[in-house]
């Protein structure tokens, strides 16, 4: 299986350098992959999340996702790459002023797909994530777990390759959770997408094997 994921000497910093987050981390993610990262408060995990979607470039080391080295990519590539992610954030980040339907093509839209297109696959996503009901109300009348639906169903919208999720759950209650937990399991067995999650809790009812990372002391290891 090819990798998603390689990092390979990679070091992390804020502030020019002198803020150093991750160290000489080492490790690689391949296609289908479940991968869980943990680690206490502050260690980095959504620091390496950025960096892999390219909000922060390394401060040295290599760093491949998708094929693309990170450490070298000019900005301007940078969209291509998101191109083939959905991202998952633990405040939802849906806008507001925007129905639920809207919210989930987003990326199509950015992408410049036509309007039809965009209307099937919000039907088909919404269909999906259960909120068929829901489209055209807006994420200030939905339940947090039903907004996290919006935003799973958005990081569906172009089929990516890799999922990458900064505690998708954390602001839910067990039922939300698992719903949520249930459309990642969904989306990594049946499309074999590679799936990234920072979180505090790893489900205890989990169907497929993963791996977990740990972060801590600024290292990247792995948990057996
Ligand atoms: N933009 C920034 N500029 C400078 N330092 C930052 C910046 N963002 C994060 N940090 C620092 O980098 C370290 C790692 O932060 P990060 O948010 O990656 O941790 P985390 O493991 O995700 O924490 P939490 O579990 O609390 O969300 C922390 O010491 C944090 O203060």
């Amino acid at each position: 299986m090819s990798n998603v994921i390689n990092a390979s000497n990679l070091i992390l910093s804020y502030d020019n350098g002198r803020k150093e987050v991750i160290k000489d981390a080492n490790f690689t993610v391949k296609k289908g992959e479940f991968v869980f990262i943990t680690g206490p408060s502050g260690s980095g995990k959504s620091t390496l999340l950025k960096s892999l979607y390219g909000r922060i470039k390394p401060t040295s080391g290599n760093l491949v996702v998708g094929g693309m080295d990170l450490a070298h990519v000019k900005p301007s590539k940078l969209q291509e790459l998101r191109t083939h992610m959905g991202i998952i954030f633990q405040d939802f980040k849906l806008v507001n002023e925007w129905t639920v339907s809207k919210n989930v093509v987003l990326p199509l839209m950015i992408a410049g797909y036509s309007i039809d297109v965009q209307n099937t696959q919000a039907h088909r996503l919404l269909k999906h994530v259960k909120l068929t009901e829901h489209a055209d109300k807006y994420p200030m009348e939905l339940s947090g777990g039903e907004q996290q639906r919006v935003g799973v169903a958005r990081a569906l919208a172009k089929n990516p390759v890799l999922i990458l999720a900064d505690e998708p759950t954390g602001n839910l209650d067990d039922y939300s959770s698992n719903v949520i937990w249930d459309l990642m399991e969904n989306a990594c067995q049946q499309l074999e997408t590679t799936v990234l999650v920072v979180t505090h809790k790893i489900p205890q009812v989990f169907s497929l094997p993963y791996r977990h990372f740990i972060i801590e002391g600024k290292g990247v290891y792995e948990v057996h």
